[in-house]
């Protein structure tokens, strides 16, 4: 069942000469994790702004097309019950603590407290996130003391105990290390594992490659290369589309190129570790 479904989406902002989406078409399913890769400025956080009704309820702009969330056309939808139907998570871990609460805990019942949930019910829900996301140690901290990995974890957990099905995430790591970005793709997989759909932009392929379902690959406001994952990564001319290639994927070309090609082009260190030890036993095997 798809649950968002774009169909020939034109959208160009206020006073832009340029449209910033073109003649987009595509469907999400549920229960599925979406990679969306391209160079700067191509349009993928202006899709995210689509999906989540920003287009066309806060920026004006000509909209033309059909955008629908679970089968109703954002012009249609309240904006408000959007924002609480689709989970948003954006890049600056700073930026999304509310800045009015004195504990994490607290800060994570913050959307609930807003919507008038029973008390009770708030505490609880609260408490099953912050478990399963192993915040625990961070609960009585005031949120505005956290480090970046921290606060993202923390945004993530204010985004996760809404119970949104849907889940828009643009670039959520390009700020934090490599430890707090393995901690941040354990939540994002653990959320597909729970059957969320999940539109994730990510600059970071090798691990949009471990991760997603299928890639969606925007250049100047349209998809120039979508589907599913391995079959997307395997295709060289992404490089000539703005977007990079896991290197794994790199080195799958650079065998081919060498006369020595793998069975096919590797997009996980698991496919390529699975396929180089093949060859190796082969190897040995003729010797
Ligand atoms: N509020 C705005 N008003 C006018 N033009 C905008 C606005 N926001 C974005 N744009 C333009 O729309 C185009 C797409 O921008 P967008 O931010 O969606 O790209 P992006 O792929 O997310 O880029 P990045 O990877 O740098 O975040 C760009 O040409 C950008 O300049």
């Amino acid at each position: 069942m798809n649950v968002i479904k774009l169909q020939n989406v034109s959208y160009k902002y206020p006073l832009s000469e340029e449209f910033a989406l073109k003649e987009i078409s595509y469907e999400f399913q549920q229960g599925k994790l979406y990679g969306i890769i391209g160079a700067n400025g191509g349009g993928k956080t202006t899709l995210c702004n689509l999906v989540r009704g920003l287009i066309p309820h806060f920026y004006q702009g000509e909209l033309s097309g059909e955008v629908l969330v679970n089968g109703k056309d954002v012009r249609d939808w309240e904006s408000h019950v959007l924002a609480t139907t689709i989970g948003f998570i954006f890049q600056n871990p700073f930026s999304q603590i509310s800045g009015v609460k004195e504990t994490v805990f607290e800060e994570i019942a913050l959307g609930l407290e807003n919507l008038g949930v029973d008390k009770e019910e708030m505490i609880e829900r609260t408490i099953k996130v912050v478990k399963l996301l192993g915040l625990e140690e961070l609960i009585k901290r005031n949120p505005n003391n956290l480090s970046g990995g921290q606060r993202q974890r923390v945004a993530f957990a204010s985004i996760i105990v809404m119970n949104s099905d849907i889940l828009v995430i643009d670039e959520p790591t390009s700020q934090l290390d490599p430890e707090s970005t393995a901690e941040v793709f354990a939540i994002i997989h653990a959320l597909k594992e729970q059957g969320k759909t999940i539109m994730l932009v990510e600059h970071k392929v090798d691990l949009v490659a471990e991760f997603a379902d299928e890639v969606l690959v925007i250049e100047e406001g349209r998809i120039v290369i979508a589907g599913p994952t391995a079959e997307v990564f395997a295709k060289e001319e992404l490089l000539q589309k703005g977007a990079s290639l896991p290197p794994v994927a790199l080195l799958g070309h650079e065998l081919a190129r060498a006369g020595q090609p793998l069975d096919e082009i590797p997009v996980t260190i698991a496919s390529a570790k699975e396929q180089i030890a093949g060859r190796m036993r082969w190897t040995n095997g003729g010797n």
